[in-house]
């Protein structure tokens, strides 16, 4: 077992200190500044990295962390590493619309094998391993989560800030109903892992932190995540740390019917 149960509810409370030092900067001016891909960043994005890069350290010592804000030294990435975005969707917490997430995923060959992703806005946190299973707490509560099978109208997610015409493009070649849902951040995947969406095709770049914590929680939950040519999405400085373009599909058992059935490419 990659993980047990102590070790993931330690992922999940180095998270939510994380969403802690989020929290203390959502409730003020957020400034921010413009990184060379032109993605922003804040000082929520920055105050989470440390948080989380203290916390990984300290529990899980000698453990390589590649995040979006900072790495771990050495140039060889070895085969079991953290992948972190420390604030995922930060075009969606400077607008304020509380659809931003933590993401911690632990990937080993290539494999995110354990994943946390909190919404400290909106008070959820899904999290899951390999042999634990895939969970969501909201408030005091916490329960399993399983994807849902496909119903006669698919319900798609995607980006609120990021679309294009490829996906206008996509939906219209759709030949069941549907309906579309805009979401920031890795919360779509989560979505389709708790069973409250279908599909999530992904056209607009990503990059491998965006993707690895929620990916494991959805996979652990039952659902797919595969590039257009239906192979899964695997992780580590020997690919591009750009992913391919996606899909997130919740009913594994009908995965063929997105391939077999729609234009995608
Ligand atoms: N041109 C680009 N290049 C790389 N990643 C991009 C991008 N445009 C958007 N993204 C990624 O898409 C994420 C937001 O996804 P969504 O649109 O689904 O909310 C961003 O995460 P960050 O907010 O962590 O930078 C960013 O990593
Ligand atoms: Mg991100």
């Amino acid at each position: 077992m990659s993980m047990n149960q102590q070790q993931l509810e330690c992922l999940c409370r180095i998270a939510h200190e994380a969403g802690q030092e989020i929290m203390e900067v959502y409730g003020t001016n957020i400034g921010h500044w413009n990184k060379v891909d032109d993605s922003p960043l804040t000082e929520a994005d920055l105050r989470a990295d440390r948080v989380i890069r203290q916390g990984l350290e300290q529990h899980f010592p000698g453990v390589f962390i590649l995040s979006e804000e900072s790495r771990s030294a050495g140039d060889e990435l070895p085969e079991r590493f953290f992948l972190v975005d420390p604030l995922d969707g930060t075009k969606e917490f400077l607008k304020r619309n509380d659809e931003f997430t933590v993401n911690i995923a632990l990937v080993e060959n290539g494999v995110p094998v354990v994943g946390v992703v909190l919404a400290p806005a909106l008070g959820e946190c899904f999290y899951a391993a390999r042999g634990l299973g895939a969970f969501k707490r909201d408030g005091q509560s916490y329960r399993a989560i399983a994807t849902a099978k496909l119903g006669s109208t698919l319900r798609v997610m995607g980006s609120r800030s990021h679309g294009g015409d490829k996906l206008k493009a996509w939906l219209v070649g759709l030949s069941q109903p549907y309906d579309f849902v805009a979401v920031g951040s890795s919360l779509k995947f989560c979505r389709i892992a708790e069973g409250a969406a279908d599909i999530y095709p992904r056209f607009g770049p990503t990059s491998q932190w965006d993707t690895a914590a929620a990916q494991a929680v959805l996979e652990i939950a039952g659902g797919t995540v595969t590039d257009l040519h239906g192979q899964p999405l695997r992780y580590g400085l020997q690919r591009p740390i750009l992913n391919p373009e996606f899909i997130v599909f919740g009913d594994r058992e009908k995965n063929g019917v997105i391939f077999d059935g729609y234009s995608i490419c």
